[in-house]
């Protein structure tokens, strides 16, 4: 019997917080809210998939063949040589888009993960390693802080080597909490970064080195107390705050409130405050400075993802159906299950 490709596949990719502050373009951590996105076969037209967005954070994105995930999707398949099928994507977005909290990343990862697991019965699947590779070039090339957590999940330090990117993983602390405020204006990643200045003076280089240094062993230590002044950066949040003015003052509101250390989450606009425990009041000083200044935006109180995008497995029943229905019955094979006498 021939192999036959899936008639539909379901990824979940999380949120990411990237920099944490000193980390610019290295460091980032994944967080328990998801983008969801299912393809299944549909259609005639590759070239024009029908893409349906479900959740209101999903207003704006496109539905055309643009569409980042449509476009990574496709990506894959192509350097894979597998024919592009006509599809139906639905993605359900739960997280809000240019507010530097990964949506873009949720994008690329999800679209690569798809295709992966599309190919997966023909034996062309690729490992992870590889996809962060073309993850990152998806995600215009200059920084894998975002898709190496969405990717792999945890607390990733990652760069480049000689063109290859290195990615290392390892466990949030359970005990801490993200606490994000998003303020309801966007903050573009690409314009942000046309910001930053080419080159920095030797002191503010040597102050985010330490700072790294420090954060990454303040988690590892759980000295917690350090993460404060470990989270402090001068190479990118300070050009970016003349798009968010109150930025320092709502920082400086969650720490008054209990957190360890607050910052600017990847390019903005959320800001993300560390905290291992009163994490509502938290919240609310950081509501309730930014409504000071003029300032609305909505909160979360999330824990890390330490497993990154996964493939959910779709209910035996519906694969049976669309299989059937596809390919006709003959097609489908299911594994025994104990005690059914087959
Ligand atoms: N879930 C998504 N599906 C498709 N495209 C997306 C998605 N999220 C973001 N994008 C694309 O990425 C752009 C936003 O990127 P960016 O400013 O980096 O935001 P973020 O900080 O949320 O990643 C959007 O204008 C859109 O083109
Ligand atoms: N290091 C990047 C991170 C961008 O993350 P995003 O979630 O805002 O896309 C940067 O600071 O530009």
């Amino acid at each position: 019997m021939a192999l036959v490709l899936p008639v539909s596949v379901t990824v979940l990719t999380p949120a990411t917080s990237a920099n944490l502050g000193p980390g610019f373009d290295s460091l980032g951590l994944a967080l328990q809210i998801y983008n969801r996105f299912e393809v299944e076969e549909w259609g005639s037209d590759p070239d024009h998939p029908h893409i349906e967005v479900l959740g209101a954070l999903g207003e704006g994105l496109s539905t055309g063949p643009d569409n980042m995930f449509f476009q990574t999707f496709v990506l894959l398949l192509k350097r894979l040589q597998v024919p592009i099928p006509s599809v139906r994507i639905r993605m359900t977005i739960n997280i809000p888009h240019g507010c530097g909290l990964g949506s873009s990343a949720t994008a690329v990862v999800g679209g690569l993960m798809a295709a992966n697991e599309w190919v997966r019965t023909l034996g062309l699947a690729v490992p992870k390693e590889e996809l962060l590779e073309m993850a990152v070039e998806a995600e215009a090339g200059n920084h894998p802080d975002n898709v190496a957590p969405a990717l792999l999940g945890g607390l990733v330090a990652t760069t480049h080597v000689e063109g290859k990117i290195h990615a290392i993983k390892t466990k949030f602390p359970n005990s801490l909490r993200a606490v994000i405020f998003t303020p309801s204006f966007p903050m573009d990643t690409v314009a942000g970064r046309k910001l930053l200045p080419a080159n920095y003076p030797k002191a503010d280089v040597t102050f985010n080195t330490g700072r790294v240094a420090l954060l990454l062993t303040a988690l590892q230590t759980g000295s917690y107390e350090l993460i404060g002044e470990a989270m402090q950066d001068r190479l990118h949040q300070p050009y970016r705050q003349v798009l968010f003015p109150a930025m320092p003052d709502i920082i400086k509101a969650a720490v008054a409130a209990g957190a360890h250390g607050a910052c600017l989450s990847g390019g903005g606009s959320s800001l993300i405050a560390l905290a291992s425990s009163h994490f509502h009041d938290i919240l609310r000083a950081m509501q309730n400075t930014a409504r000071a200044a003029g300032v609305e935006g909505t909160g979360m109180i999330l824990r890390a993802d330490q497993n990154g995008a996964r493939v959910l497995n779709t209910p035996r029943s519906r694969i049976r159906k669309e299989v059937s229905a596809r390919y006709g019955d003959q097609f489908y094979w299911s594994p025994a299950r104990p005690g059914s006498g087959r």
